[in-house]
């Protein structure tokens, strides 16, 4: 028994000795930020499990300034050039553990996805195979399935909104439903059935949500990411070791492991970007009359991407809520190279954990001005032109450099083609505006709470 004490209390000695060193001797130790951010991952465990971490997180920089300590080996920026020189240039650092847990399991190892792999050269591989089929003129092949996608969608809600009458729709749920249908016809060229069931099928949106808190949680810290690693192998395995047993066989998992990607990505941030749009417009409803009117100069046929990404009002909206609500709440995380960096003033030793969040970069005055929570789109319009220039260099919704989404353009004729098609049709205000929506502050900024009051908009016609 006395030596299991003294055990302990020695493990307990090295702890703290390895804390105090940590926070003053280590390599991190004059840059400013919350006492306990600089020996534990309390504070970001903290903010996270809170949901919380984008309000955090601008906190931590009004306070601490652009350089910011927010766990014992991670540091915070938000500066355009500290965006540049982590995310943005050729030479992009590579990506942290958070991103292990995004690769599903085969056989008791991870399955290396586009996303997920924090290996350059194999990233840079996999972008050379598949990176032709999301460049802007490839992606228009896929413009029918969108209009596919979004008159199911309009017929769907037509159908719930009778003619001359006022309906109150959970539009959190119903543009999720929109988004995973859309991900299936893009992909399989066949929707789930989300849309025509009105609600979510077997859990997956669901158990979607659960998965992505799970990991924006657990990776804010190694030991729970090292509990959830051993969690997740306990439990066998999963959905995809079938495909890739038939794969292996074939000699094809080099091509369904960067699938299996691509068909996961991009439905809850869809979901997001659509969400923001409709909550900031329905808050301003100056601005949903400009975009109205903007519209209405449009022939009363589904109108063709080429043209509606000529109207400078909607653009801007889709700007602007893709600057106010960024997608993701936490830090991009990536790591600096052997011999460590130079940023923003300060050496960064190797192996540390660096990185922007869009939350913090979009609020920068600097670059957006100085009525940052504001939901303005006139900012996309009437500031100078290298001012316009500057904000679009460092909108950081689509990420940055090499490891920037590759479903972008995908993604902006989805959102284009959606707002357009849905202020044609429907007028639309929050039920209850006197309530502030709910925001998931955790890796993907998921909003819940934004039931809306629907009515045909004049002249609607499916
Ligand atoms: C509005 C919709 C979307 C938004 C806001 C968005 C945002 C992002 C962001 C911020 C990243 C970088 C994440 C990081 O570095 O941590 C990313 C990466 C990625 N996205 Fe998207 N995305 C969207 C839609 C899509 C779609 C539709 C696809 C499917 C084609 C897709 C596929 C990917 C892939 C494969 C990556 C990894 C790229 C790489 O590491 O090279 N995304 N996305």
């Amino acid at each position: 028994m006395d030596s299991l004490i003294k055990i302990v209390a020695l493990c307990g000695v090295v702890l703290i000795l390895q804390a105090l060193y940590t926070r003053y001797y280590g390599g991190l130790s004059a840059i400013p930020g919350p006492p306990s951010a600089s020996f534990c991952n309390l504070w970001k465990v903290l903010a996270v499990y809170h949901n919380d971490m984008p309000r955090r997180n601008m906190a931590a920089h009004r306070k601490y300034g652009p350089v910011v300590r927010i766990g014992p080996n991670t540091i915070s920026f938000s500066s355009p050039e500290a965006l540049h020189t982590i995310h943005g240039s050729r030479q992009a650092y590579p990506k942290s553990d958070f991103y292990k847990p995004t690769s599903a399991m085969f056989e008791g190892a991870p399955l290396l996805n586009m996303f997920s792999t924090q290996d350059v050269k194999y990233h840079s591989s996999l972008k050379k195979r598949v990176g032709g089929l999301y460049t802007k003129a490839a992606v228009l092949r896929l413009e029918p399935k969108i209009d596919g996608c979004v008159s199911m969608f309009t017929r769907k809600i037509e159908a719930l909104v009778p003619k001359d009458a006022t309906i109150r729709l959970d539009m959190s749920l119903w543009v999720h439903l929109f988004a995973f249908d859309c991900l299936g016809e893009l992909n399989v060229s066949k929707k789930f059935g989300f849309l025509e069931s009105g609600r979510d099928i077997n859990g997956m949106i669901e158990g979607s949500d659960r998965a992505l808190i799970k990991t924006g949680l657990y990776a804010q810290s190694p030991i729970l990411q090292w509990m959830r690693w051993v969690v997740e192998t306990a439990k066998g395995p999963g959905m995809i070791d079938p495909v890739m047993k038939v794969s292996k066989s074939q000699q094809e998992s080099s091509v369904t492991t960067p699938d299996y990607c691509i068909v996961m990505a991009g439905h809850d941030v869809l979901a997001v970007t659509i969400r923001a749009v409709l909550y900031y417009v329905a808050r301003h409803p100056a601005v949903e009359e400009k975009l109205r009117a903007e519209l209405a100069i449009l022939g009363p046929k589904t109108a063709p991407f080429s043209e509606i990404t000529k109207l400078p009002y909607l653009d801007a909206v889709i700007h602007e809520s893709l600057r106010i609500h960024g997608n993701l709440g936490l830090v991009n995380e990536r790591v600096t190279p052997p011999g460590g960096a130079i940023i923003d003033g300060y050496h960064i030793p190797a192996g540390t954990v660096v990185g922007v969040n869009p939350w913090v970069i979009h609020r920068n005055n600097s670059i957006f001005g100085e009525d940052v929570e504001t939901f303005r789109p006139e900012r996309w319009l009437d500031e100078p032109e290298e001012i316009i220039m500057d904000m679009k260099r460092n909108l950081f919704s689509f990420g940055a450099g090499p490891r920037m989404c590759i479903g972008k353009n995908i993604a902006m004729m989805q959102l284009y083609k959606f707002i357009t098609e849905f202020y044609r049709n429907y007028k639309v205000k929050l039920a209850e505006p006197e309530k502030e929506w709910h925001v998931v502050g955790n890796w993907v900024t998921k909003q819940t709470g934004m039931d809306m009051l629907l009515t045909r908009a004049k002249g609607c016609e499916v």
